[in-house]
């Protein structure tokens, strides 16, 4: 067991998805995996291990925030030896060409939180993804031809801001999308010698005020757990 995690050891997969919200984690584990059992309850962060194509797959919540997929991050890859984490989590979309239920896979991402400032005084860390697994998930995209960006998100600090000016500015600077977590897990794994993507989808237009339904969100947030799942269990 773990601070925040009160899983035994071998309980969690060397592979697992990672979305914001716990009960996305509950309905990927009831969806979409086999005999799945439910390893974390603490603080409602739920996780779940069960097998995908017959390969074992965890499926973790993280929250929101840097801050909080910091936590689960640490404890998966240092207290549980996860090797490969791929987060599935929702964004807001910043470019004009960019449309509602489009996914996302960021191949870097920049941010205004201080994480990698304190850690690397007067240096901009450039956090990346991990390529097999983006070439993986990029492949799957291709075949079975989704509306796919790849490139640099927002993983902001706040879900609200006083003032849109720095999104804008960052969109014309080629940022695609913002969300609240990426930053942090590709510093992570980068640290720790393990493998990280994020998928987003996207759930609304910053600029455009365009947002999907709840039944739109369920089936676009399907075509991109699949997809992280297919990427996780490729050779
Ligand atoms: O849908 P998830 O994975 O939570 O991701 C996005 O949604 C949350 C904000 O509503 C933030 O966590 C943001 O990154
Ligand atoms: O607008 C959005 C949508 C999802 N996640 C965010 O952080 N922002």
């Amino acid at each position: 067991m773990s601070v925040h995690i009160n899983a035994k050891q071998g309980d969690i997969a060397e592979s697992i998805l990672l979305p914001g919200d716990p009960l996305r984690a509950k309905y990927i584990a009831e969806t979409f995996l086999e005999n799945a059992e439910c390893y974390n309850t603490v603080r409602g962060m739920l996780g779940f291990t069960g097998t995908y194509k017959g390969k074992r797959i965890s499926v973790q919540g993280t929250g929101m925030g840097l801050p909080s997929i910091s936590i689960y991050v640490n404890e998966l890859i240092r207290e549980y030896g996860v090797k490969n984490l791929i987060r599935v989590g929702s964004c807001g979309a910043i470019q004009k060409d960019i449309k509602v239920r489009d996914v996302i896979l960021a191949m870097t991402s920049s941010t205004d939180s201080n994480i990698n400032r304190n850690n690397f005084p007067g240096f901009d860390y450039a956090p990346c993804a991990d390529f097999a697994l983006l070439q993986k998930a990029y492949q799957t995209g291709m075949d079975n031809k989704m509306p796919i960006r790849v490139g640099n998100v927002l993983s902001a600090d706040v879900f609200y801001r006083d003032s849109m000016e720095m999104v804008e500015k960052l969109g014309t600077y080629g940022v695609l999308a913002v969300e609240m977590e990426t930053t942090a897990l590709y510093t992570l794994a980068a640290k720790y010698g393990a493998h990280a993507l994020s998928i987003l989808t996207v759930s609304d237009h910053i600029f455009t005020g365009e947002e999907t339904t709840a039944e739109e969100r369920q089936t676009t947030f399907n075509d991109m757990i699949v997809m992280a799942l297919d990427a996780l269990i490729k050779e």
